[in-house]
């Protein structure tokens, strides 16, 4: 499956997980790193607008240099009895994040923004994770791995972390970092991609 573009599009994203997800959707586009300050507040526990607003910061940091693109950008943060938990700042605190998350359900939020022209697109997406009851020992060796302090929460759901998930309820590229289907549906409402000629022969 392939799409063209209305306009040339960015990703504003150094998540390898990001561009691997888009790129399997078939929509060409260009890379470039966002560095964007994420100190956005939160109000009212309305974790779904937090992560919107840092995806807007993302995406404005990137639009600055190319007002001709269509920017698009997206955080991802796990939340756990209304706490944030972002990417470990360490290996003590990735092991006291998933000592936390044993046994219990936490939420993972991803924000996007669609960014064109100063005209600003936002939607987000929870999806619920729920943990086994995991042990010391596995929880330090898949934190001596390394694989946690790149990731929300300190955990993938799409690497060795999948040992400590024993259900999720909802979209699970969104907790890879963005949720794909959804993405897609708004670009093609939007008219930003279109399906290839020779694509659409089910359609009517
Ligand atoms: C929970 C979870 C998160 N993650 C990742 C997705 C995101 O890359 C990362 C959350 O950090 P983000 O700040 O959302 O993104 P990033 O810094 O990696 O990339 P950029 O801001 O340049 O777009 O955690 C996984 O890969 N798997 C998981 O299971």
């Amino acid at each position: 499956m392939k799409f063209t573009v209305q306009k040339p599009i960015i990703l504003a994203s150094g998540s390898p997980r990001r561009q691997e997800l888009l790129t399997l959707a078939g929509i060409p586009f260009d890379v470039q790193v966002s560095h964007a300050e994420e100190d956005i507040e939160l109000i009212e526990q309305d974790f779904g607008r937090y992560v919107e607003q840092l995806a807007v910061k993302k995406a404005s940091v990137v639009a600055e240099n190319h007002p001709e693109a269509l920017v698009i950008a997206a955080d991802t943060i796990v939340v756990y009895e209304g706490a944030i938990y972002p990417k470990p700042s360490s290996a003590e605190q990735a092991v006291a994040f998933l000592k936390e998350f044993s046994g219990n359900t936490h939420s993972v939020f991803t924000g996007v923004c669609l960014l064109e022209g100063g005209k600003s697109k936002l939607f987000s997406v929870e999806t619920k994770v729920t943990f086994r009851s995991i042990d010391e020992a596995l929880v330090h060796a898949y934190v001596q791995s390394g694989d946690p302090m790149d990731k929300a929460g300190g955990y993938g759901i799409q690497t060795a972390g999948a040992l400590l998930v024993e259900k999720i309820e909802g979209d699970y590229l969104n907790v890879v970092g963005l949720p794909l289907s959804k993405l897609v549906e708004l670009l093609r409402k939007e008219g930003h991609i279109r399906l290839k000629e020779g694509e659409h022969f089910l359609d009517s």
